[in-house]
């Protein structure tokens, strides 16, 4: 019933508006029609809303087949422009990166980081800076990253452990991911905070229910954002239900803060410092409000926010498309694990420093960025002012997205485009960049310029990380009958639209992994509890718990 008569209301809106907006379109359209790019009619009022198709990304490179390399549609209120080449990508994160440096945030973006508090939706100027160089420079830095290496060693050691348990049975390997990175996220971000595997779970568990309900709000399209005129009546409930999850997230993050000051006042040895050579985001977050004291502590929540809702569902993605195509190449998987046994051998389980040795699954992984990029229209960006663009005007508060899946698309660009051939980020003759920063146009899976994605290091590393330790320790293989799917769904991060189940079998012995997994810190009988079990060894059959 609310949600009918909302909607009533939204058409009563809708009609009393479109007189004053009509009259707007036009005059804007008057003052610039010679300037502007083609582009798709809509309908009046609502643009080309109505015509828009579920996967975003194929539409908009179907769009640009007949409009070009740049062209204009009206989304409702919003007069956006679709950037589809290098050339007109590097003019927007390059020769007009002042103007079209802010992203355009939603409404229920806002709502969830304390009112655009963070680094993603905070328009670019000195808040922007000081908290991306905060973020960059404390939390991400190489000796920050190598500092917390242990936090993301027992989360990963764990979903060894988890996946040995299920043994040749059927696992949700799209599950599995999302629930090993966002593990692994939290205890970077708190992991030293909470001590002990089952307090960290319940923490987890919790944050988890909310943190997949802020993203999927997120991914929702919303009229509010559309018609910022309407905002103020969210009519499908978005913003509501965002405002109702901020409490719980409140009330999670403040616990953990709590339970950190508790520590440090009572003296709890190291909780000031590093423990067994782990250092907590939160750690580094509180020892810099304490040296700089603008710092607040909502600041600090909404910078927990982009790390858990940026570097969860982008990380997962991934690594459930890189786990498909390998599923679907079995040549692939066969040398990826030959390179993973020659790098690695058989009786140790994957360290980080194993990753940069690994090529080949740097390459498969790349491949599968460009195939399946997590973000394929990127962030679209807002422009703060009247601008130019491949000769066009793009006026003040346009929506620029930049299409990268259309360049990755390119024939001109890519040979054989749709083609999964991890062989050519290993050719380094080209001439070209295949890294992840952001200076060759043609390959962006992280964005570019001065708001490429300040995870990029640690993300390479969580996702490297966490699928060398599968495919080392694991064979994989379908379910009987069943096919590899590579259907997608586009939202706020692409997703695999059928969810990805797979058997695994272990791939080094038992003993191996057993041995492994004790020498690396894991205790034995938390190991036998989680069925790891030395099945060669006769002492285990006569029940002596340490008989390595
Ligand atoms: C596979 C994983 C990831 C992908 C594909 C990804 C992709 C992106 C992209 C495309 C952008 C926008 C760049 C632009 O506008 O040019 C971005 C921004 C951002 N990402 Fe990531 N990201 C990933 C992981 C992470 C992680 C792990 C974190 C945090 C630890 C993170 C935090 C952020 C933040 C804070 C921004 C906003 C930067 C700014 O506005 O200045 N991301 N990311």
């Amino acid at each position: 019933m609310d949600e009918l008569a909302s909607s009533v209301l939204a058409v009563f809106i809708l009609i009393s508006s479109s007189i004053f907006w009509y009259s707007w379109i036009f005059k804007k359209s008057r003052k610039q029609t010679d300037l502007l790019p083609p582009g798709p009619r809509g309908l009046p009022i609502l643009g080309y809303l109505p015509f828009l198709h579920t996967n975003l990304h194929l539409q908009f490179t179907e769009l640009a087949h007949r409009y070009g390399p740049i062209y204009k549609l009206w989304l409702g209120q919003k007069l956006c422009f679709v950037v589809n080449s290098p050339s007109l990508i590097k003019e927007v994160v390059r020769d007009q990166d002042t103007i079209l440096a802010n992203h355009d945030a939603p409404v229920a973006g806002l709502i969830a980081t304390y009112g655009g508090l963070d680094i993603v939706w905070s328009p670019y100027g000195p808040y922007w800076r000081e908290m991306r160089k905060t973020f960059v420079r404390e939390m991400l830095s190489n000796s920050n990253l190598e500092a917390s290496y242990n936090l993301r060693k027992d989360k990963v050691q764990k979903a060894i452990r988890d996946v040995y348990a299920k043994i040749g049975s059927s696992i949700d390997i799209g599950e599995l991911a999302f629930v090993t990175e966002l593990n692994v996220v939290m205890n970077l971000l708190w992991g030293g905070t909470i001590d002990g595997d089952d307090k960290q779970d319940k923490v987890g568990a919790e944050f988890r229910k909310v943190a997949s309900k802020v993203v999927d709000l997120l991914g929702k399209p919303n009229i509010s954002d559309f018609f910022p005129i309407l905002a103020r009546f969210d009519i499908q409930g978005i913003a509501k239900k965002m405002k109702n999850c901020l409490p719980y997230v409140d009330g999670i993050l403040d616990n953990v803060i709590n339970e950190h000051t508790k520590m440090v006042s009572v003296g709890v040895e190291g909780a000031t410092g590093r423990r067994d050579g782990k250092k907590d985001f939160l750690q580094i977050l509180l020892e810099l409000k304490e040296k700089v004291t603008s710092v607040t502590m909502i600041q600090i929540k909404a910078i927990m926010m982009d790390i858990v809702v940026g570097g969860t569902d982008t990380t997962a993605t991934v690594v459930e498309w890189v786990m498909t195509e390998i599923l679907k190449n079995p040549d692939v998987m066969k040398r990826v694990q030959q390179e993973l046994t020659n790098v690695v051998g058989t009786n140790t389980l994957v360290e980080e420093f194993h990753l940069s040795k690994l090529q080949y699954l740097d390459a498969v992984v790349k491949e599968t960025f460009r195939l399946h990029p997590p973000l394929p229209l990127l962030v679209p960006r807002i422009s703060s002012q009247s601008c130019m663009l491949g000769g066009y005007t793009i006026p003040k508060g346009s929506r620029v997205f930049l299409n990268i899946w259309s360049v990755y698309m390119d024939p001109q660009v890519w040979e054989n485009p749709s083609e999964f051939k991890a062989e050519r980020f290993l050719n380094i003759d080209d001439g070209k960049l295949w890294d992840y920063l952001g200076n060759n146009f043609e390959y962006l899976p992280f964005g570019s310029g001065r708001r490429i994605c300040p995870g990029l290091h640690l993300a390479e590393k969580m996702v490297m990380y966490v699928l060398a330790s599968l495919l080392h320790s694991f064979d994989w293989k379908l379910p009987e009958g069943e096919n590899v799917d590579l259907s997608e769904t586009f939202g706020i991060v692409m997703r695999k639209t059928k969810p990805l189940i797979a058997i695994p079998s272990p791939r080094l012995s038992s003993l191996s992994i057993y041995r492994a997994l004790l020498e690396t810190g894991n205790n034995g009988s938390q190991l036998e509890a989680q069925g790891v079990r030395h099945s060669e060894c006769t002492h285990h059959m006569s029940g002596e718990p340490l008989c390595l």
